[in-house]
């Protein structure tokens, strides 16, 4: 029987037989990964498992050696990062990307603008773009910097940098977002209040993010994906992914013991 695929089953995200080799040494070893639209997905596994390295494959900063990437149904596998980017793939900027003498307000509009194809020689004439600066708004009121808008990037509070930077990833409206450790170097309330934001300016969107913290990974993901050697051994729900043995074994077990003997001292 033929069926005609239902278009909202597609993934958001598709990773098929995903090989990255760096000279002889395989680093991602036929990784298969099939994320929803909407969903909130945490990467976790041990260091050098190769979790930054799928990033890159992804956010086309690195070409795959074998296999294939799907956007929304669309192979990028082998596009650029900015062609990826303008179907609708974001990836966090760390903080160097953030311009330190620009207000947090100037920030956001650049992220508006690079989203829009503008450059920065176009600077001069922003006044001029209402729909950039109307946008710019709306993105400040939606990471809750609204009263730091006219303040320097530079004078910001390490917790306010990091908003700022998702604020330049969600500016372009793109509908899959990928962020690389968000709470990394946060106090416990602060990680607290930003798995908050980030949860709020992700509604509607698909949400990749590696983490090591494992209160910000079952506070956020709807799904986790266990990369252990460059594989992906397990993708599933966090109770199931907390209670599967070959996770155990290979990570979790260990993981989970260190935190809460770290947590135990305190
Ligand atoms: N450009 C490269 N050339 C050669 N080897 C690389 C390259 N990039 C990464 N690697 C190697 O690939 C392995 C996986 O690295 P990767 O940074 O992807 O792991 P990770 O899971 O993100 O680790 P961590 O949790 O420590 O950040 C490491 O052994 C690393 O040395």
């Amino acid at each position: 029987m033929h069926t005609t695929p239902n278009p909202s089953d597609t993934p958001a995200l598709e990773l098929r037989d995903v090989w990255k080799r760096f000279g002889k040494t395989e680093i991602i070893r036929g990784a298969n990964l099939a994320v929803r639209a909407g969903e909130r997905v945490a990467v976790i596994g041990p260091n050098g498992a190769g979790k930054s390295t799928l990033f890159n494959l992804i956010s086309g900063r690195f070409e795959p050696s074998s296999g294939e990437i799907l956007l929304n149904g669309q192979r990028i596998d082998g596009k650029k990062p900015f062609q990826i980017n303008r179907l609708g793939l974001s990836r966090s900027f760390q903080i160097t990307n953030i311009f330190p003498k620009l207000s947090v307000f100037e920030n956001l509009r650049c992220g508006v603008l690079w989203s829009l194809g503008y450059r920065y020689t176009f600077l001069k004439f922003l006044a001029d773009l209402d729909d950039v600066n109307e946008r710019a708004e709306e993105l400040l009121d939606r990471i809750g910097l609204h009263k730091r808008r006219d303040t320097l990037a530079m004078n910001l509070t390490y917790a306010e940098q990091r908003a700022l930077e998702i604020g330049i990833t969600i500016a372009g409206g793109a509908n899959v977002i990928l962020l690389d450790e968000p709470t990394a170097g946060m106090s416990k309330s602060e990680t607290k209040r930003f798995i908050e934001l980030i949860r709020e300016v992700t509604v509607g969107k698909t949400l990749l993010t590696v983490e090591h913290d494992m209160g910000v990974v079952f506070g956020l993901a709807d799904r986790i994906a266990v990369v252990v050697y460059g594989e992906v051994i397990a993708f599933d729900t966090p109770e199931a992914v907390k209670n599967n043995p070959r996770v155990q074994e290979a990570y979790l077990g260990s993981v989970l013991a260190e935190q809460q003997a770290a947590e135990a001292a305190h």
